[in-house]
Protein backbone atom coordinates (compact mmCIF):
# COMPACT_ATOMS: atom_id res chain seq x y z
CA UNK A 1 0.00 0.00 0.00
CA UNK A 2 1.73 3.15 -0.59
CA UNK A 3 -0.43 6.64 0.74
CA UNK A 4 0.86 9.88 -0.80
CA UNK A 5 1.71 12.28 2.64
CA UNK A 6 0.98 15.84 2.14
CA UNK A 7 3.85 18.31 2.44
CA UNK A 8 4.85 19.63 6.13
CA UNK A 9 2.54 15.95 7.93
CA UNK A 10 3.88 15.44 11.20
CA UNK A 11 1.38 13.19 12.56
CA UNK A 12 -1.23 10.65 11.55
CA UNK A 13 -3.85 8.54 12.75
CA UNK A 14 -3.36 4.85 10.51
CA UNK A 15 -6.76 2.47 10.80
CA UNK A 16 -6.89 -1.15 10.44
CA UNK A 17 -8.44 -0.82 7.20
CA UNK A 18 -6.06 1.14 5.67
CA UNK A 19 -7.56 4.64 6.12
CA UNK A 20 -4.92 7.61 6.99
CA UNK A 21 -5.46 10.66 8.10
CA UNK A 22 -2.47 13.20 7.82
CA UNK A 23 -2.08 16.04 10.03
CA UNK A 24 0.41 17.52 12.76
CA UNK A 25 1.64 15.97 15.59
CA UNK A 26 1.95 17.21 19.08
CA UNK A 27 3.62 15.78 22.37
CA UNK A 28 5.83 12.92 22.18
CA UNK A 29 6.92 11.66 19.22
CA UNK A 30 6.27 7.79 18.06
CA UNK A 31 3.50 5.64 18.04
CA UNK A 32 0.65 4.29 19.95
CA UNK A 33 -1.49 1.75 19.12
CA UNK A 34 -5.56 1.32 20.62
CA UNK A 35 -9.22 1.56 19.69
CA UNK A 36 -10.27 4.73 19.15
CA UNK A 37 -13.22 6.56 20.32
CA UNK A 38 -14.91 9.74 20.15
CA UNK A 39 -15.73 11.82 23.34
CA UNK A 40 -18.32 14.54 23.26
CA UNK A 41 -17.36 16.75 25.98
CA UNK A 42 -16.88 20.07 25.43
CA UNK A 43 -14.39 20.49 28.62
CA UNK A 44 -12.19 18.57 31.13
CA UNK A 45 -9.57 17.09 28.71
CA UNK A 46 -7.49 16.85 31.38
CA UNK A 47 -9.54 14.98 33.68
CA UNK A 48 -10.33 12.12 30.02
CA UNK A 49 -7.16 11.86 29.65
CA UNK A 50 -6.09 10.61 32.80
CA UNK A 51 -8.80 8.40 33.59
CA UNK A 52 -7.70 4.86 33.61
CA UNK A 53 -10.79 3.57 31.75
CA UNK A 54 -8.92 4.77 28.92
CA UNK A 55 -5.82 2.62 29.07
CA UNK A 56 -5.39 0.84 25.28
CA UNK A 57 -7.47 3.76 23.58
CA UNK A 58 -7.01 6.66 21.21
CA UNK A 59 -9.57 9.70 22.49
CA UNK A 60 -10.43 11.84 19.37
CA UNK A 61 -12.33 14.91 21.13
CA UNK A 62 -15.39 16.28 18.73
CA UNK A 63 -14.75 19.59 20.08
CA UNK A 64 -12.75 21.64 18.47
CA UNK A 65 -10.41 23.66 20.88
CA UNK A 66 -8.65 21.13 22.93
CA UNK A 67 -5.66 22.09 25.13
CA UNK A 68 -6.00 26.12 25.24
CA UNK A 69 -6.13 26.32 29.20
CA UNK A 70 -3.39 23.92 30.19
CA UNK A 71 -2.75 21.16 32.75
CA UNK A 72 -2.54 22.15 36.62
CA UNK A 73 -1.61 19.51 39.24
CA UNK A 74 -5.92 19.35 40.26
CA UNK A 75 -7.28 18.29 37.64
CA UNK A 76 -6.07 14.56 37.56
CA UNK A 77 -8.09 11.54 37.83
CA UNK A 78 -5.88 8.05 37.57
CA UNK A 79 -3.99 7.39 40.97
CA UNK A 80 -0.29 8.19 40.66
CA UNK A 81 1.60 9.38 38.01
CA UNK A 82 2.00 6.09 35.58
CA UNK A 83 1.19 7.40 32.19
CA UNK A 84 1.01 4.19 30.54
CA UNK A 85 -2.41 3.87 32.92
CA UNK A 86 -4.70 6.42 31.05
CA UNK A 87 -5.33 7.09 27.62
CA UNK A 88 -2.58 6.30 25.34
CA UNK A 89 -3.09 9.02 22.36
CA UNK A 90 -5.30 12.41 21.74
CA UNK A 91 -6.89 13.74 18.64
CA UNK A 92 -8.17 16.97 18.11
CA UNK A 93 -9.29 19.58 15.65
CA UNK A 94 -7.59 22.92 16.05
CA UNK A 95 -3.75 22.89 17.45
CA UNK A 96 -3.88 24.22 21.20
CA UNK A 97 -3.08 27.77 21.91
CA UNK A 98 -0.95 29.23 24.43
CA UNK A 99 -2.28 28.27 28.23
CA UNK A 100 -4.78 30.87 29.27
CA UNK A 101 -6.21 30.08 32.40
CA UNK A 102 -5.36 30.97 36.17
CA UNK A 103 -4.83 27.39 37.18
CA UNK A 104 -2.70 26.70 34.64
CA UNK A 105 1.05 25.51 35.58
CA UNK A 106 2.07 23.94 32.11
CA UNK A 107 1.55 23.61 28.86
CA UNK A 108 -1.19 21.08 27.44
CA UNK A 109 2.01 20.42 25.00
CA UNK A 110 4.74 20.09 27.84
CA UNK A 111 2.33 17.85 29.88
CA UNK A 112 1.57 15.80 27.00
CA UNK A 113 5.44 15.45 26.03
CA UNK A 114 6.31 14.64 29.86
CA UNK A 115 3.73 11.96 29.98
CA UNK A 116 4.52 10.40 26.58
CA UNK A 117 1.66 10.68 25.01
CA UNK A 118 1.16 11.09 21.06
CA UNK A 119 -1.24 13.22 19.99
CA UNK A 120 -2.55 14.79 16.64
CA UNK A 121 -4.42 17.83 15.52
CA UNK A 122 -5.46 19.13 12.18
CA UNK A 123 -7.37 16.29 10.58
CA UNK A 124 -11.15 16.49 10.14
CA UNK A 125 -12.15 15.08 13.39
CA UNK A 126 -16.06 15.54 12.58
CA UNK A 127 -15.66 13.02 9.42
CA UNK A 128 -13.73 10.33 11.73
CA UNK A 129 -16.76 10.78 14.56
CA UNK A 130 -18.91 10.06 11.86
CA UNK A 131 -16.78 6.97 10.53
CA UNK A 132 -17.29 5.50 14.06
CA UNK A 133 -20.61 6.02 14.41
CA UNK A 134 -21.42 4.44 11.12
CA UNK A 135 -18.75 1.40 11.41
CA UNK A 136 -17.96 1.13 15.11
CA UNK A 137 -14.58 2.00 17.11
CA UNK A 138 -11.57 0.98 14.81
CA UNK A 139 -8.05 -0.33 15.63
CA UNK A 140 -5.63 2.62 15.09
CA UNK A 141 -2.53 3.96 15.27
CA UNK A 142 -1.55 7.31 15.92
CA UNK A 143 1.84 8.45 15.25
CA UNK A 144 4.21 11.86 15.29
CA UNK A 145 7.31 12.57 13.54
CA UNK A 146 8.33 15.82 13.30
CA UNK A 147 10.22 15.24 10.09
CA UNK A 148 7.37 13.32 8.74
CA UNK A 149 8.80 9.80 8.04
CA UNK A 150 6.22 7.46 8.86
CA UNK A 151 5.86 4.09 7.47
CA UNK A 152 2.22 3.63 7.02
CA UNK A 153 1.98 0.20 5.34
CA UNK A 154 4.03 -0.45 8.60
CA UNK A 155 1.39 1.14 10.79
CA UNK A 156 -1.51 -0.41 9.51
CA UNK A 157 -0.05 -3.71 10.21
CA UNK A 158 0.44 -2.89 13.16
CA UNK A 159 -3.02 -1.71 14.04
CA UNK A 160 -4.72 -4.62 11.96
CA UNK A 161 -2.80 -7.30 14.17
CA UNK A 162 -4.26 -5.80 17.55
CA UNK A 163 -6.66 -8.11 18.59
CA UNK A 164 -8.47 -5.47 20.40
CA UNK A 165 -9.89 -4.91 24.10
CA UNK A 166 -12.37 -7.89 23.91
CA UNK A 167 -11.24 -10.14 25.73
CA UNK A 168 -8.01 -7.75 27.48
CA UNK A 169 -7.88 -7.76 31.30
CA UNK A 170 -6.74 -4.33 31.90
CA UNK A 171 -8.01 -3.83 35.61
CA UNK A 172 -5.03 -5.82 36.23
CA UNK A 173 -2.73 -3.22 35.10
CA UNK A 174 -4.44 -0.17 36.43
CA UNK A 175 -4.94 -1.21 39.81
CA UNK A 176 -3.11 -0.15 42.74
CA UNK A 177 -0.27 -2.40 43.89
CA UNK A 178 -1.17 -1.89 47.68
CA UNK A 179 -3.70 -0.95 49.94
CA UNK A 180 -4.14 2.54 50.51
CA UNK A 181 -5.92 5.00 52.17
CA UNK A 182 -7.59 8.44 50.62
CA UNK A 183 -8.50 11.15 52.30
CA UNK A 184 -9.45 14.58 49.89
CA UNK A 185 -12.26 15.59 49.49
CA UNK A 186 -14.30 17.44 46.99
CA UNK A 187 -12.77 20.43 44.94
CA UNK A 188 -14.09 23.64 47.04
CA UNK A 189 -14.13 26.65 45.36
CA UNK A 190 -12.10 28.82 46.85
CA UNK A 191 -9.97 27.04 49.12
CA UNK A 192 -9.31 23.46 46.56
CA UNK A 193 -8.72 20.18 48.24
CA UNK A 194 -9.02 19.62 51.76
CA UNK A 195 -8.98 16.68 53.93
CA UNK A 196 -12.51 15.06 54.94
CA UNK A 197 -13.09 15.54 58.25
CA UNK A 198 -16.15 13.36 58.78
CA UNK A 199 -15.65 9.51 59.48
CA UNK A 200 -19.55 8.16 59.51
CA UNK A 201 -19.14 5.11 56.78
CA UNK A 202 -16.07 2.66 56.26
CA UNK A 203 -16.00 2.12 52.60
CA UNK A 204 -13.45 0.01 51.07
CA UNK A 205 -12.81 0.78 47.33
CA UNK A 206 -11.74 -2.49 45.21
CA UNK A 207 -9.43 -0.63 42.70
CA UNK A 208 -10.24 -1.59 39.15
CA UNK A 209 -8.27 1.82 37.87
CA UNK A 210 -10.48 4.51 39.93
CA UNK A 211 -10.91 7.51 39.28
CA UNK A 212 -9.82 9.95 42.06
CA UNK A 213 -13.36 12.43 42.06
CA UNK A 214 -15.53 8.51 42.94
CA UNK A 215 -12.80 8.43 46.18
CA UNK A 216 -13.41 11.93 46.76
CA UNK A 217 -17.18 11.85 46.30
CA UNK A 218 -17.12 9.36 48.61
CA UNK A 219 -15.09 11.53 51.18
CA UNK A 220 -18.01 14.15 50.59
CA UNK A 221 -20.26 11.59 52.36
CA UNK A 222 -18.56 11.64 54.98
CA UNK A 223 -16.90 8.27 54.49
CA UNK A 224 -13.32 6.68 55.46
CA UNK A 225 -11.73 5.39 52.30
CA UNK A 226 -9.71 2.22 52.02
CA UNK A 227 -8.22 1.48 48.08
CA UNK A 228 -7.62 -2.48 48.06
CA UNK A 229 -6.00 -3.87 44.62
CA UNK A 230 -8.41 -5.65 42.50
CA UNK A 231 -7.50 -9.06 43.38
CA UNK A 232 -8.39 -8.88 46.73
CA UNK A 233 -10.50 -11.29 48.47
CA UNK A 234 -13.93 -11.09 49.77
CA UNK A 235 -12.61 -12.07 53.51
CA UNK A 236 -9.90 -9.59 53.49
CA UNK A 237 -12.09 -7.02 52.56
CA UNK A 238 -14.72 -8.09 55.29
CA UNK A 239 -12.31 -8.71 57.88
CA UNK A 240 -11.69 -4.21 57.06
CA UNK A 241 -15.14 -4.10 58.24
CA UNK A 242 -16.60 -2.01 55.82
CA UNK A 243 -19.42 -0.33 56.08
CA UNK A 244 -20.01 -0.88 52.48
CA UNK A 245 -17.98 -1.65 48.97
CA UNK A 246 -17.74 0.41 46.11
CA UNK A 247 -16.44 -1.57 42.87
CA UNK A 248 -14.57 1.02 40.58
CA UNK A 249 -14.36 2.11 37.53
CA UNK A 250 -12.06 0.89 35.14
CA UNK A 251 -10.49 -0.38 31.39
CA UNK A 252 -10.99 -3.48 29.33
CA UNK A 253 -13.06 -6.07 29.02
CA UNK A 254 -15.29 -6.83 32.00
CA UNK A 255 -15.99 -10.21 30.91
CA UNK A 256 -11.85 -10.59 30.91
CA UNK A 257 -11.84 -8.79 34.71
CA UNK A 258 -14.67 -11.31 35.87
CA UNK A 259 -12.35 -14.30 36.58
CA UNK A 260 -11.01 -13.24 39.68
CA UNK A 261 -13.11 -10.22 40.31
CA UNK A 262 -16.35 -11.98 40.25
CA UNK A 263 -16.41 -14.64 42.92
CA UNK A 264 -15.06 -12.28 45.07
CA UNK A 265 -17.97 -9.66 44.58
CA UNK A 266 -20.57 -12.53 44.60
CA UNK A 267 -19.34 -13.23 48.11
CA UNK A 268 -19.62 -9.58 49.07
CA UNK A 269 -23.04 -9.57 47.84
CA UNK A 270 -23.97 -12.65 50.01
CA UNK A 271 -22.41 -11.16 53.18
CA UNK A 272 -25.33 -8.20 52.93
CA UNK A 273 -23.39 -5.26 52.91
CA UNK A 274 -24.16 -2.77 50.67
CA UNK A 275 -22.08 -2.93 47.51
CA UNK A 276 -22.28 0.01 44.45
CA UNK A 277 -20.76 -0.05 41.37
CA UNK A 278 -19.93 2.31 39.31
CA UNK A 279 -19.35 1.62 34.98
CA UNK A 280 -16.30 -1.51 35.15
CA UNK A 281 -17.73 -1.92 38.69
CA UNK A 282 -21.41 -2.09 37.31
CA UNK A 283 -20.68 -4.20 34.70
CA UNK A 284 -18.53 -6.47 37.36
CA UNK A 285 -21.46 -7.05 39.41
CA UNK A 286 -24.21 -7.84 36.81
CA UNK A 287 -21.94 -10.54 35.80
CA UNK A 288 -21.78 -11.67 39.60
CA UNK A 289 -25.67 -11.24 39.88
CA UNK A 290 -25.37 -13.59 36.75
CA UNK A 291 -26.09 -11.54 33.51
CA UNK A 292 -23.97 -11.30 30.61
CA UNK A 293 -21.96 -7.92 29.23
CA UNK A 294 -21.63 -7.15 25.20
CA UNK A 295 -18.91 -4.71 23.20
CA UNK A 296 -20.70 -1.88 21.73
CA UNK A 297 -20.14 -0.62 18.11
CA UNK A 298 -19.54 3.45 19.41
CA UNK A 299 -19.89 3.17 22.81
CA UNK A 300 -20.20 6.27 25.23
CA UNK A 301 -18.02 8.80 25.76
CA UNK A 302 -19.06 12.65 26.76
CA UNK A 303 -20.58 15.02 29.56
CA UNK A 304 -23.85 15.22 27.61
CA UNK A 305 -25.89 11.72 28.24
CA UNK A 306 -29.23 11.56 29.37
CA UNK A 307 -30.02 9.25 31.37
CA UNK A 308 -33.59 8.06 33.14
CA UNK A 309 -33.56 6.80 36.68
CA UNK A 310 -36.51 4.25 36.24
CA UNK A 311 -36.66 4.35 39.98
CA UNK A 312 -37.47 8.35 40.06
CA UNK A 313 -39.04 8.68 36.46
CA UNK A 314 -36.01 12.20 36.66
CA UNK A 315 -33.39 12.44 33.61
CA UNK A 316 -30.27 13.13 34.70
CA UNK A 317 -27.50 14.43 32.50
CA UNK A 318 -24.39 12.23 32.76
CA UNK A 319 -20.66 11.94 32.00
CA UNK A 320 -20.64 8.66 30.39
CA UNK A 321 -17.10 6.37 29.25
CA UNK A 322 -17.68 2.56 28.11
CA UNK A 323 -17.52 0.84 25.23
CA UNK A 324 -19.06 -2.36 26.88
CA UNK A 325 -22.72 -2.81 28.33
CA UNK A 326 -24.95 -4.90 30.59
CA UNK A 327 -27.33 -6.85 28.29
CA UNK A 328 -30.63 -5.94 29.71
CA UNK A 329 -32.43 -9.52 28.10
CA UNK A 330 -30.01 -11.44 30.22
CA UNK A 331 -30.51 -9.87 33.83
CA UNK A 332 -31.93 -12.85 35.98
CA UNK A 333 -34.93 -12.72 38.24
CA UNK A 334 -34.31 -10.54 41.18
CA UNK A 335 -32.37 -8.27 39.50
CA UNK A 336 -34.11 -4.63 38.98
CA UNK A 337 -33.13 -2.32 35.47
CA UNK A 338 -32.91 1.24 37.63
CA UNK A 339 -31.16 3.29 34.92
CA UNK A 340 -31.83 3.69 30.93
CA UNK A 341 -29.99 5.39 28.41
CA UNK A 342 -32.19 8.01 26.47
CA UNK A 343 -30.08 8.17 23.67
CA UNK A 344 -29.92 4.74 22.46
CA UNK A 345 -31.75 2.73 25.33
CA UNK A 346 -28.81 0.71 26.54
CA UNK A 347 -29.10 -0.19 30.29
CA UNK A 348 -27.26 2.17 32.83
CA UNK A 349 -28.06 0.95 35.96
CA UNK A 350 -29.44 -2.26 38.30
CA UNK A 351 -30.14 -3.17 41.77
CA UNK A 352 -31.32 -5.97 43.71
CA UNK A 353 -34.68 -5.88 44.25
CA UNK A 354 -34.49 -6.78 48.37
CA UNK A 355 -30.81 -5.84 49.02
CA UNK A 356 -28.76 -2.73 49.32
CA UNK A 357 -27.04 -3.63 46.15
CA UNK A 358 -26.89 -1.17 43.24
CA UNK A 359 -24.79 0.05 40.16
CA UNK A 360 -24.84 2.31 37.43
CA UNK A 361 -22.99 2.17 34.12
CA UNK A 362 -22.68 6.44 34.13
CA UNK A 363 -20.31 8.55 35.97
CA UNK A 364 -21.83 10.18 39.07
CA UNK A 365 -18.81 11.73 40.14
CA UNK A 366 -18.42 13.58 36.85
CA UNK A 367 -15.53 14.85 36.35
CA UNK A 368 -15.67 16.13 33.64
CA UNK A 369 -19.16 16.58 33.67
CA UNK A 370 -22.42 17.54 35.26
CA UNK A 371 -22.73 16.74 38.76
CA UNK A 372 -26.71 15.38 38.14
CA UNK A 373 -25.84 11.69 39.45
CA UNK A 374 -24.11 12.86 42.87
CA UNK A 375 -26.84 11.63 44.33
CA UNK A 376 -26.15 8.35 44.10
CA UNK A 377 -23.37 8.42 46.33
CA UNK A 378 -25.94 9.72 49.00
CA UNK A 379 -27.83 7.00 48.11
CA UNK A 380 -24.78 4.84 49.39
CA UNK A 381 -25.01 6.40 52.54
CA UNK A 382 -28.32 6.37 52.91
CA UNK A 383 -28.22 2.33 52.59
CA UNK A 384 -25.04 2.29 54.93
CA UNK A 385 -26.56 4.05 57.69
CA UNK A 386 -29.31 2.05 57.42
CA UNK A 387 -27.66 -1.10 57.59
CA UNK A 388 -25.85 0.02 60.53
CA UNK A 389 -28.66 0.54 62.11
CA UNK A 390 -29.92 -3.01 61.42
CA UNK A 391 -26.99 -4.36 62.98
CA UNK A 392 -27.49 -1.93 66.06
N1 LIG B 1 -15.25 3.73 32.62
C1 LIG B 1 -15.28 2.41 32.78
O1 LIG B 1 -15.22 1.89 33.88
C2 LIG B 1 -15.27 1.59 31.50
C3 LIG B 1 -15.68 0.15 31.69
C4 LIG B 1 -15.28 -0.75 30.54
N2 LIG B 1 -13.86 -0.78 30.39
C5 LIG B 1 -15.95 -0.28 29.26
O2 LIG B 1 -15.30 0.27 28.40
O3 LIG B 1 -17.13 -0.46 29.10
Amino acid sequence: MTTELLKGVTGVLVLADGTVYQGIGHGASGSALGEVCFNTAMTGYQEILTDPSYMDQIVAFTFPHVGNVGVNPDDVEQLGNDPTRAAKGAIFRDAPTPPANWRSTMSFNDWLVSRGVVALSGIDTRALTKRIREHGMPHGVIAHDPNGNFDIAALQKQAAEWAGLVGLDLAIKATSAQSSDYTTDLWQWPEGYKDGTRHEHNVVVIDYGVKQNILRALIGIGAKVKIVPAETKAEDILALKPDGVLLSNGPGDPAATGAYAVPEIQKLVQSGKPVFGICLGHQMLALALGAKTVKMDQGHHGANHPVKDITTDKVEIVSMNHGFAVDRESLPAGVVETHVSLFDNTNCGIALANQPVFSVQHHPEASPGPVDSLYLFERFAGYMKDAKAVVA
